[in-house]
């Protein structure tokens, strides 16, 4: 790719692209002058988070031959996107599907592991490609320095919300299960995602059925004051308002995980992510 400062061209060596407004518009500022006809079509993604608040500080950098759009992210300071030709589009066309994510909540004991295996199954058997992000595996790993306090809670969604984001990037279809108790923190993880690619799927299994099923034996635990915190008992859960399909629970009546699954395929279906 060519710029030119002044007289002077410069080959930029790399294989990022001055291809987003916000570069083109930086560059102008800074007196360079983008040769447009060397760049590759214009694709509205940013490698940054869309969470604003997150990114303090963004300047255009010229070292030598070089043309960066550095930044400030968190406590990440002095920063660099790189941007590389194959994209999420790309990824999808290889995988005949939309990436996107499946973020099932609600109580211990509502469903939500069960779910996203009859639902993995079910993708899978289609040809799909899936991960699965389930809170209890999760912890077993990249989040075992997290307890249960609110805020331990609040890095563990954001964590598998960052992590289900780049799976998503990949082309495929995340499936996020993990109680995530607090609305703020599952729309930040909402927020990270393009309008449409976050599918909230919320459990809606009252507490006493979740505790008659108790399998783990974890709500007599915390009934005894054994364990502290749990969520339903002595800890909160917030209900979704507006998410994308609430899978009820009525009376007596259990939906079956595979009906439930076929809920969640029909909508996927429906909206296009089935298909490149
Ligand atoms: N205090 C407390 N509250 C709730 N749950 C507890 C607690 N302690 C341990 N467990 C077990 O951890 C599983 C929930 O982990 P998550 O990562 O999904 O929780 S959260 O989203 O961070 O709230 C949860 O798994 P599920 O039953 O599959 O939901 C429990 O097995
Ligand atoms: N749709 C359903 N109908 C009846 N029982 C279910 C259903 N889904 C799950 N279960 C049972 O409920 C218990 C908790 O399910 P699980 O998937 O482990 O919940 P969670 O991951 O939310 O803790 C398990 O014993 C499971 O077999």
């Amino acid at each position: 790719m060519a710029l030119k400062l002044g007289s002077a061209s410069l080959w930029e060596t790399n294989a990022m692209g001055l291809n987003h407004k916000a570069d083109k518009r930086l560059a102008a500022l800074h007196g360079v002058d983008v040769r447009s006809s060397f760049l590759k079509p214009v694709k509205a993604t940013s490698g940054y988070s869309n969470n604003a608040a997150s990114l303090i500080n963004d300047c255009v950098v010229i070292s030598g031959k070089n043309f960066h759009q550095m930044a400030t992210v968190g406590k990440s300071t002095n920063i660099v996107w790189h941007k590389c030709p194959v994209e999420k589009f790309d990824r999808q066309e290889l995988l005949m599907q939309k990436g996107c994510v499946i973020w099932i909540t609600g109580l211990s004991g509502s469903g939500k592991s069960t779910l996203a295996c009859t639902l993995n199954r079910g993708l899978h058997s289609r040809g799909k490609l899936t991960y699965i992000l389930d809170g209890d595996n999760v912890r077993h790993g990249l989040n075992n320095d997290l307890s249960f306090k609110a805020e331990d809670r609040a890095e563990n969604i954001r964590r598998i919300g960052e992590v289900a984001k780049l799976f998503a990037d990949a082309g495929i279809i995340c499936i996020a299960s993990l109680i995530s108790p607090f609305k703020k923190d599952r729309d930040d993880c909402r927020a990270l995602l393009p309008e449409g690619d976050f599918i909230e799927v919320f459990l809606d299994v009252p507490l006493e059925v979740c505790e008659a099923r108790d399998p783990k034996g974890l709500y007599k635990l915390a009934r005894s004051g054994k364990i502290k915190g749990f969520t339903g008992i002595d800890d909160p859960y917030e209900p979704p308002v507006n998410c994308e399909i609430v899978l009820q629970q009525k009376g007596e009546d259990c939906i079956s995980p595979c009906e439930m699954a076929e809920t969640v395929i029909s909508y996927l279906e429906e909206r296009g992510y089935l298909q490149a």
